[in-house]
């Protein structure tokens, strides 16, 4: 390829962390007289190489923890590879995680005009932009507030408005489209749109569905290496593949399942994160809950028909007469689209005291429309008709419905039988 083509080059990189099982391992390590290691090696990005030309629009997909982050940082400069390295060609513009390149303390304007110079433009350069950002934004009267105090979807209003408008050669977005309400989102792919072919443009997105309407190229990593490039129709379909189909047999496996007879399961259960919406008296508290597969790994992109297990792990304060263990599901509005527990299936759950349990449910995913959900558990006593409400977590665990199904229709039913009745 003509290198004066090439806005970025990336060549054999390798970024590794040191892993250490606890804090104080590090320091042991740095005073050991006979430099005994105390780390284990963990890959982010293993030997990865490509060139993207310039005015390429390039959407990078992968599951979580598969290095995207790590790759877009190095690329901006942000992170160092650990072996390889990285050519870049022309002015930078990225929006990487929230609050990168925005001071909290300054108001919205002060950061425009920060960010501004930062490119490289002078005062009466960012004087003439100042409009068209302030419009794209469109977050009123915060614009003069410190933007420690905007909820993150003003913050990401306001820096992809200024990432997009500071005309750079090459627009690095991670993720920022799955902050967003809709409508902003819809703006951001049109901005994106105006600017594709003019520009470089690299994004990160969990949604095949605008990887595959927007960009030229999709780059697939997998666990820090390059898993595939090519047409985003292309590698979307073996993606989709990759995390259904195939998940069973690369992930290891688990024969370990949950039984009643106080075996042990082996799952790993996300802890519920601070901050979130939690109702009840607290006499039985959620402590952590997993969407799985069958081999008890955890997932977060699911196909309607697929076989999975939530797990909602219960710490109980006391012994609770007839408890009541149920989750519901909903869309990204709020509406409540599937729920079930385990009172309306008649199901009765033993609880004997103060004590923390697994509960796991097994089912098949609901025929949903693609999309992002959210899993909200809760824990009740008494009957369907007349219980407390001991905890209820709202959007505990989120996760994407992509249908991989061979029906070519989104959130179909199962129709039984057709009949028809001729009437002329
Ligand atoms: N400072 C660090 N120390 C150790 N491990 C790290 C560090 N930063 C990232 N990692 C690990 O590197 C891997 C890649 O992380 P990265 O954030 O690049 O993934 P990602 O594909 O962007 O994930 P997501 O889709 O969840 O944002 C993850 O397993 C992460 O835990």
């Amino acid at each position: 390829m003509n290198t004066e083509n090439v806005a970025i080059h990336v060549r054999n990189v390798t970024k590794t962390y040191r892993l250490y099982k606890k804090p104080v391992d590090r320091l042991k390590e740095s005073l050991h007289p006979g430099r005994k290691t105390y780390h284990t090696e963990f890959y982010a990005l293993h030997n990865l190489s490509f060139e993207i030309k310039k005015g390429e629009t390039i959407g990078i997909i992968g599951k979580n923890g598969s290095g995207k982050s790590t790759l877009l940082k190095i690329i901006t400069g942000v992170l160092q590879p650990t072996t390889g390295d990285v050519q870049v060609s022309g002015k930078v513009s990225a929006l990487l995680e929230l609050g990168a390149g925005f001071n909290p303390e300054m108001t919205g304007i002060e950061n425009i005009y920060l960010n501004g110079m930062i490119m490289g433009y002078a005062k009466e350069e960012i004087d003439e932009k100042l409009a068209d950002i302030l419009s794209f934004a469109d977050i009123g009267d915060f614009i003069g507030q410190p933007v420690k105090t905007y909820s993150s979807g003003m913050f990401v209003r306001l820096a992809f408005a200024v990432a997009s408008s500071v005309e750079p050669e090459i627009l690095i977005v991670d993720e920022a489209l799955s902050v967003g309400d809709i409508r902003f989102q819809q703006k951001c792919l049109r901005r994106i749109e105006e600017l594709k072919g003019k520009k470089t443009i690299l994004f990160v997105s969990h949604d095949l569905g605008i990887i595959s309407k927007f960009c030229d190229r999709c780059i697939w990593i997998n666990e820090g290496e390059l898993y595939g490039d090519g047409a985003p129709v292309h590698i979307a379909k073996r993606y989709q593949a990759f995390m259904t189909d195939s998940r069973t047999s690369t992930y290891k496996e688990n024969n370990d399942s949950y039984s009643h007879n106080n075996q042990k399961p082996t799952w790993e259960i996300e802890p519920i994160q601070p901050g979130l919406d939690v109702l009840g008296d607290n006499q039985a508290k959620v402590l952590g809950i997993s969407l799985l597969d069958l081999h008890n790994n955890r997932v977060s992109m699911v196909s309607p028909g697929e076989e999975s297990k939530l797990v909602i792990r219960v710490q109980f304060s006391t012994e609770l007469v007839s408890p009541i263990i149920g989750f519901m599901i909903k869309d990204r509005l709020g509406n409540i689209v599937t729920q079930s527990n385990n009172a309306v299936l008649d199901k009765e759950i033993e609880n004997t005291g103060e004590e923390i349990q697994d509960f796991c449910f097994q089912f098949r995913i609901p025929s949903l429309n693609n999309g992002y959900y959210t899993i909200s558990p809760a824990v009740a006593s008494g009957t369907m008709e007349d219980h407390v409400q001991h905890c209820l977590v709202h959007d505990a665990v989120v996760f994407q419905i992509v249908d991989t199904t061979r029906y070519p229709l989104q959130g179909f039913i199962f129709i039984d039988e057709i009949d028809f009745y001729k009437l002329t």
